[in-house]
């Protein structure tokens, strides 16, 4: 079996059996470094804009993130790899477990210390488009010391906490799993992406 197909392969089972896994390496090294490097000299050149809440307005209390949503049809060779790879697992996962995906969006999204996401769940509000939430980390040299978890809360009242390492993806079925994002003394860079459903209601 192949690297991708055993990635596949375990990522299915798992979202079977518990709704949510973590796929320590799923892109090749030097495609999460250009992530990386490209994130932060965006961030750095004030590309990323505060980030909205369901209301439709930035509330620093509830999300401190500030993204950059990726535009399909003129996307970056690293924003285009990654897209590449998630679609790839989405026809896989969909396919496999019966989901009904037909697209992906992505955001970078970067958290300066101190910034966090309150408990929420993904879905919005009348659009129930996302079924799978999927978050990749770009942070080398990640300690738990530095705080930055992704909380995620589960059925029986437990709660996992998921570190931003560089490399990492994070999967969970959005309407399932209540999450945060806690505060971290470094900044927390991201892809966050979802892969959406029609949405009831939706024309074409
Ligand atoms: O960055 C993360 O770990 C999760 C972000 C998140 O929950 C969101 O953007 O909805
Ligand atoms: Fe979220």
């Amino acid at each position: 079996m192949t690297t991708r197909s055993h990635e596949f392969t375990s990522a299915t089972r798992a979202l079977a059996v518990d709704g949510w896994c973590v796929l320590p390496h799923p892109l090749p090294l030097e495609q999460t470094r250009a992530l990386a490097g490209e994130c932060a000299a965006m961030h750095d050149a004030r590309q990323l804009l505060p980030a909205r809440t369901g209301a439709d307005r930035a509330d620093s209390s509830l999300r401190g993130d500030s993204t950059y949503w990726f535009h399909s049809g003129a996307m970056s060779a690293p924003q285009q790899a990654f897209a590449d790879h998630m679609d790839e697992l989405r026809v896989t996962l969909s396919r496999r477990l019966m989901l009904g995906l037909v697209d992906c969006e992505s955001h970078y999204a970067v958290y300066r210390p101190g910034a966090g996401y309150a408990r929420h769940l993904d879905c919005l509000r009348d659009d129930d488009a996302r079924v799978l939430s999927a978050v990749f980390y770009l942070n080398d040299a990640w300690q738990e010391a530095d705080g930055g978890a992704l909380r995620l809360y589960l059925a029986d009242g437990s709660y996992r906490d998921v570190y931003p390492h560089a490399g990492s993806l994070l999967l969970f079925l959005s309407a399932q799993f209540e999450h945060e994002v806690l505060p971290a003394t470094r900044d927390r860079m991201s892809v966050a992406c979802w892969m959406r459903q029609r949405a009831i209601g939706a024309n074409g």
